[in-house]
């Protein structure tokens, strides 16, 4: 079974969007928890334009669940924000200070010293880490040298050719997930996973540890509610 674990930047940004605390971004956590989340993933960026660092250790004094900090550790602020909480795991992602949103994996071989470095730095306090890769063996290979726990499979490109031709899209990242498999590295998936594309990564790759998903969730919740959401998204992610 693949668990879910919400990111709730969406809400953030919602709630900055007034300036005010209008959705409260510890209860949607802890109401996600209750609906059935299996983790609860922010990603803070250093304009803090959704998620706020401060969110950060508030939610980490109230979550059950798996807490996933997502984020670009060559911002030492980011470092330091993650070994001042000690979530369960941190995923290492690439982001630019310009992207609107995540838009690439790691080089994991042009920055193996540095990952290295602060992959050995999280360790030590005791964090899994999980490195976003593109669906690229060499890139999965290089995760594993540099020390990590798990790769997160950008997932983007899947999303993308979903419609078009899922057996296409979905073949990169088996032969991909295969690898991690191989060398020993748990598995997660992300970004643009939604309720037509998830059931179909779910059954294809059986040992996918954990996905994490927001704005194609939270835009659902829309529709039909979070706890309705929440239970179709997971009802997707059984076999
Ligand atoms: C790491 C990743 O894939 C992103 O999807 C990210 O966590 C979402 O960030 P935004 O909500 O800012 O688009
Ligand atoms: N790691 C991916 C993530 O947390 C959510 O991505 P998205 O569903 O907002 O595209």
């Amino acid at each position: 079974m693949t668990r879910l674990s919400v990111n709730i930047n969406k809400i953030a940004t919602l709630r900055n969007s007034r300036g005010g605390d209008n959705p409260n971004v510890i209860k949607v956590a802890l109401d996600c928890e209750r609906f059935g989340a299996q983790g609860i993933t922010v990603h803070p960026r250093p304009d803090e334009r959704h998620i706020r660092y401060q969110d950060v250790y508030d939610l980490k004094e109230v979550l059950r669940t798996e807490f996933n900090i997502e984020g670009n550790p060559l911002e030492k602020k980011f470092v330091e924000l993650v070994l001042a909480n000690k979530p369960d795991q941190v995923t290492l992602v690439p982001d630019t200070l310009q992207a609107i949103t995540s838009n690439s994996g790691w080089d994991t071989i042009r920055h193996r010293a540095q990952l290295t470095d602060l992959i050995g730095q999280f360790k030590a306090a005791k964090i899994r880490v999980s490195v976003f890769v593109d669906a690229d063996p060499h890139m999965v290979e290089g995760a594993k040298l540099c020390g990590a726990d798990r790769v997160e499979l950008y997932t983007e490109p899947y999303a993308a050719d979903y419609f078009e031709n899922r057996q296409r899209a979905i073949l990169p990242f088996i032969q991909a997930a295969e690898i991690a498999r191989e060398v020993g590295l748990g598995l997660n998936a992300g970004h643009d996973l939604s309720l037509d594309n998830l059931k179909f990564i779910c059954q294809s790759i059986p040992w996918l540890d954990e996905v994490s998903i927001g704005h194609a969730l939270i835009a659902d919740a829309l529709y039909f509610g979070l706890e309705n959401t929440i239970q179709m998204y997971l009802r997707e992610t059984v076999l």
